[in-house]
């Protein structure tokens, strides 16, 4: 069911969130149920309660850096990184990023791609937080734990704003340090 949350029902409840993202079977690919979270960033109260649900987990946990993984992990990754007063650093698809970059190809639940980061992004011993906006198979959370932690970041946690659960993607990545706020 979607929900439409107004001014008068005060703060969406976690339900509300996960009712607001919106189902789209068979996109990009028969058989996929596609989490259409474009319905929640739209919705002024959802996104407001979502990133500071988020933010509030990390306060005072000293993080130097969120990386944010294209495109969703973008707009978690910026707002959580400006809500913890910290920098925000891209990973990014292919041939975007203009300096030296690490890259990693990796499985998606519908097909595979390849990430890249800039080489100077993170500093050995920094301590990051990792944020993208769903975990589904792992794929692409696994490929940027590689990267982060060969260029000597210290991965505080992999955090996301929703998780398949039945895709199992937790399981490859690094035990106790996995975050959702909404589980599907
Ligand atoms: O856990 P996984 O199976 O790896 O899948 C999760 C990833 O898939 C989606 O990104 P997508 O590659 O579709 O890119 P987009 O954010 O640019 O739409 C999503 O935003 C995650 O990054
Ligand atoms: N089912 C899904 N919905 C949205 N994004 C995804 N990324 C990987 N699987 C996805």
């Amino acid at each position: 069911m979607q929900t439409i949350i107004d001014a008068e029902r005060g703060t969406p409840s976690m339900n509300d969130l996960k009712d607001i993202i919106r189902d789209v079977p068979d996109f990009p690919k028969k058989g996929i149920i596609f989490k259409d979270i474009t319905t929640l960033l739209q919705d002024a109260r959802s996104f407001q309660k979502m990133i500071d649900l988020l933010g509030h987990r990390y306060i005072g946990q000293k993080i130097d850096k969120v990386v944010g993984v294209e495109a969703r992990g973008f707009i978690i990754g910026s707002a959580l990184a400006y809500k913890l007063g910290v920098g925000v650093v891209l990973v990014r698809k292919p041939g975007k990023l203009p300096s030296e970059t690490f890259s990693k190809t990796y499985d998606l639940e519908y097909g595979t791609d390849t990430l890249e980061i800039h080489k100077d992004a993170i500093k050995p011993g920094e301590r990051i937080l990792l944020a993208d906006d769903l975990l589904a198979t792992g794929g692409t959370m696994a490929a940027v734990v590689d990267m982060v932690e060969q260029m000597g970041g210290n991965i505080v946690e992999c955090c996301f704003m929703s998780e398949l659960t039945f895709l199992d993607g937790r399981k490859k990545l690094p035990e106790g340090k996995v975050y959702s706020l909404l589980q599907f």
